[in-house]
């Protein structure tokens, strides 16, 4: 980390129960040469991957549904959100990572997957780096049900369905996931499903 237009980094500890808060206080360097005093919250959950799963002769991709409760509490009727399978990285290689989730969450056994983007996906409050990746699938590498790990009460649905259906999912609304979206437009921009 170097950046001379900061200094003098405080860190306080708000709250590490599930994930960890902190809170900034810094001296920041402005236009004019002056420093100012600044505060702010970053909450740190670890970085992530995901993936669009797509079959090119199918036209189809694989997307999953489940409950997200900070949608819940703010404007999302029943708190269901549909997603691209994703995952945190637990200290994995993104690349490891995401395969070991889609088995779990999709029960697909994937081979080649491909990053696309590297973004941060709420820069002002979270800390994370997310991963983006695509990956193909075909129906002889399913083995299992998927759903999420038994022990993180994750209860995901697995979608399959057509990529003009998903773009369309897109435009209605139901799909307000930003991960899901930058990656259904990737696929529509680089007409991976042409
Ligand atoms: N008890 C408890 N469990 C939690 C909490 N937060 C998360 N969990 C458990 O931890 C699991 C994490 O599952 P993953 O599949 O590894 O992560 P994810 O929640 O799908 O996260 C992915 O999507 C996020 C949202 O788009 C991404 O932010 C993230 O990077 C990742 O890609 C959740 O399903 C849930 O069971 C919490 O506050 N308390
Ligand atoms: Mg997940």
């Amino acid at each position: 980390m170097k950046n001379s237009r900061i200094r003098n980094i405080r860190k306080e500890l708000l709250s590490d129960n599930w994930y960890t808060l902190n809170k900034f206080t810094f001296e920041y360097r402005k236009e004019d040469g002056t420093w100012e005093t600044q505060q702010r919250e970053a909450y740190d959950r670890g970085n992530g991957a995901a993936i669009l799963l797509y079959n090119k002769k199918k036209r189809t991709v694989v997307l999953t549904r489940q409950f997200r409760m900070p949608t819940y509490v703010n404007g999302n009727e029943d708190g269901m959100m549909i997603e691209v399978c994703a995952g945190l990285l637990d200290g994995d290689h993104p690349e490891d990572c995401i395969r070991k989730e889609v088995e779990e969450e999709t029960g697909y056994q994937i081979h080649d997957v491909q990053k696309v983007y590297e973004t941060y996906m709420s820069p002002g409050s979270v800390t994370e780096i997310l991963y983006l990746f695509i990956g193909a699938y075909e129906d002889r590498m399913k083995v299992g049900e998927g759903g999420g790990a038994e022990h993180e009460t994750e209860n995901i649905e697995v979608l399959e369905v057509s990529f003009d259906g998903a773009l369309g999912m897109m435009r209605s609304g139901e799909i307000k996931d930003a991960k899901t979206m930058m990656l259904l437009q990737y696929a529509l921009i680089s007409g991976l499903l042409d």
